[in-house]
């Protein structure tokens, strides 16, 4: 048995768009709590991922990209939600990409030097940079933004350096009892990443014509002698682009109903029956009150 006190905190991920903060929650977690995807602006939510470690559980929390210029309702929600995810952490993490500082780094820079925590550099991709030698005037640069608590270049993608990321951010953790249950992977409920699987797999099917005005709705959901029904609508804002998802004789929405339900299956160790649907809310991203509906 050990002595030693248990440590528990937050540690909230920030970065622009698009450089990698979803795949590192994933590399790190070890199973897959939020979608990536090649585009940007996939992540939506504010989501926790748990890293239980010997005596410290570390909660990461995830914000959707920072958003320049915010003329839509559904930036300025998702602008909204990742300043307000820093208050209360006990660290910020900033993600940046190797070789790459942009005015949008600087931005999300100043959202997570805001809540007065101390803020840990990660510079991710390091894949992408030869000789690794390179990287050095670039860290020195981005050092001098701002005084980091630590510096850690890493590659999500690879899976490369992320034990002393891990060791990093266990220091900042304040001792306390585990504010999760052990085996508790994301705080978000079932329904949640029962939406978000189909919103992924819709994604990954339509990416090239796939409208971003697009959103899940888990509006079913009944368990029957061992059976769970699921009942879920896809809502998009405009006629073309239902046509879209359910595609020529409804092949697209039957594939997006089968790779969701497959993967449900398997995620959620029972059998399963999943109905989709897709139904026309027009012009919601830009309407405030849709968008927040929604769960964003
Ligand atoms: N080469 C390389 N690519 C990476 C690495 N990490 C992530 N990527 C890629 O970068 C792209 C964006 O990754 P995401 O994890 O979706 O980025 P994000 O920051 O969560 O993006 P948003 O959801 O838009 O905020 C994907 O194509 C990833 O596969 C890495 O270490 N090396």
């Amino acid at each position: 048995m050990s002595d030693n006190p248990r440590h528990s905190g937050l540690a909230v991920i920030l970065g622009r768009p698009n450089v990698g903060k979803s795949t590192l929650i994933n590399a790190l977690v070890g199973e897959k709590v939020s979608i990536v995807t090649h585009k940007a602006q996939t992540t939506r939510h504010r989501i926790v991922g748990l890293l239980t470690r010997g005596n410290t559980q570390i909660g990461l929390v995830d914000t959707p990209g920072l958003h320049r210029g915010g003329g839509h309702a559904l930036n300025r929600v998702m602008n909204e939600t990742a300043t307000g995810s820093v208050d209360g952490v006990d660290l910020a993490l900033l993600v940046v990409e190797a070789g790459r500082w942009r005015d949008e780094d600087a931005q999300a820079l100043s959202v997570a030097a805001s809540g007065g925590v101390p803020v840990g550099l990660i510079v991710n991709k390091v894949d992408r940079v030869t000789p690794r030698e390179a990287l050095l005037p670039f860290i020195e640069s981005v050092g001098r933004e701002h005084d980091f608590a630590f510096v850690v270049p890493l590659s999500a993608r690879r899976e490369d350096n992320l034990e002393p990321l891990v060791e990093e951010i266990t220091r900042f953790m304040p001792a306390g009892e585990f504010l999760f249950d052990d085996d508790q992977l994301s705080d978000r409920d079932l329904r949640f990443m029962v939406a978000e699987t189909v919103r992924e797999k819709l994604t990954l099917l339509l990416h090239q014509e796939l409208p971003y005005s697009l959103a899940v709705n888990v509006d079913a959901w009944e368990e029957v002698d061992g059976l769970l029904r699921i009942g879920a609508v896809i809502w998009v804002a405009r006629d073309s682009q239902k046509a879209i998802v359910i595609g020529s004789g409804g092949a697209t929405l039957k594939e997006v109903g089968r790779r969701a339900r497959l993967e449900l299956a398997r995620r959620l160790d029972r059998r399963l029956h999943l109905s989709l649907w897709v139904k026309v809310r027009e012009h919601w991203p830009d309407d405030e009150a849709a968008v927040r509906g929604f769960g964003h």
